[in-house]
């Protein structure tokens, strides 16, 4: 039985739930439940601290996980990055009072504090650069002013956080992180490990095309299906009007109103666009 390991709070637990529902299998309904078993896809799901998924994949005590790209890298565990999930996106930045700092070399000697000790320290360690480095657990951006640290390194997303403590941002973005699937060194040979990689996979491409439907007149057909190519190949049907056809295909959703306008100048009508609810190519 496939061990999968689930954020059971913070940012990145109610998208890694959603997606394993999308993806058809059991998930909890009380937030207090640690494991929850789904014998009918023959996979048992773990509860844990985001923070703590890549130590239990990296042990090999279960086989994947649900995480964020800066937590894995954070954690120095020995698990590997499978596969983006396409949610949690943010950045891992320096900041400090506004006007304050300007670059990397300006930390020399200062206190940064952070929840992300690995990362921090391993970027000053690769520039050369000694500073103190101030393990805190969260709400970091108060830190420097109540006096603990001269700089912080912390996530961004929006960077409201960092606006209402009278932050800035410095220096180059240390990473991009977001949401990913990692695995144990031997989750590959786990049974049930393919089936689960395919299910995440197929949501992704769920959600990021949309299916086309329209129809065309033949001698334009070919212009109009350059522009929907569709993963494979568009579905091309007669239609009971001569000299028409009706075309099916799979465009990007965030493509699909620019398209629409395209096929309309080509002279395509009906044009359709349907969600797709589950998949696979
Ligand atoms: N706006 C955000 N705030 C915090 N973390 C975010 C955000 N967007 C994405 N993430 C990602 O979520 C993960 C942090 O998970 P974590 O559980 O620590 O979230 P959290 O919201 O900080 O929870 P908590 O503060 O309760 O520990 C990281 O991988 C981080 O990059
Ligand atoms: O750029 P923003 O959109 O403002 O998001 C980033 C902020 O969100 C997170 O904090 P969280 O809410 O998890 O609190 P914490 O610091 O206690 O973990 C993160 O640590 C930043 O503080
Ligand atoms: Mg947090």
């Amino acid at each position: 039985m496939l061990k999968i390991a689930v954020p059971n709070k913070g940012a990145l637990a109610e998208a890694a739930s959603l997606m394993l529902t999308e993806a058809g299998y059991r998930q909890r309904r009380n937030s207090k439940d640690l494991v929850i078993l789904d014998p009918e896809n023959d996979v048992e799901f773990f509860y844990l601290r985001p923070r703590d998924i890549a130590i239990y994949v990296g042990e090999g005590t279960l086989d994947v996980g649900i995480t964020g790209r800066d937590l894995l890298l954070d954690s120095g565990a020995d698990a590997a990055e499978s596969m983006t999930l396409g949610f949690g996106a943010s950045t891992f930045r320096f900041a400090g009072p506004i006007g304050a700092l300007k670059t990397v070399d300006d930390l020399q000697g200062l206190r940064i504090a952070t929840s992300y000790e690995g990362i921090v320290g391993g970027y000053l360690a690769e520039r050369g650069i000694t500073a103190d480095v101030v393990r805190l657990d969260g709400a970091v951006e108060s830190s420097i002013r109540l006096g603990v640290a001269d700089a912080i390194a912390d996530v961004v997303e929006t960077g409201s956080t960092l606006r209402q403590a009278d932050l800035e941002v410095f220096g180059e973005p240390i990473l991009s992180s977001e949401a990913v699937m990692i695995t144990s060194a031997n989750a590959e040979e786990s049974a049930g490990f393919e089936v689960f990689k395919r299910r995440l996979d197929s949501v992704i491409v769920a959600r990021t095309y949309i299916m086309m439907d329209y129809d065309i007149s033949v001698d334009q057909v070919e212009r109009a299906v350059e522009l929907t190519p569709g993963i494979e190949s568009p579905t091309v049907s007669p239609l009971h009007r001569e000299g028409w056809v009706a075309v099916r295909s799979m465009v990007p959703r965030d493509a699909a109103q620019k398209i629409m306008d395209e096929l309309y100048g080509l002279g395509a009508r009906g044009i359709l666009v349907t969600d797709i609810l589950a998949c696979r190519i």
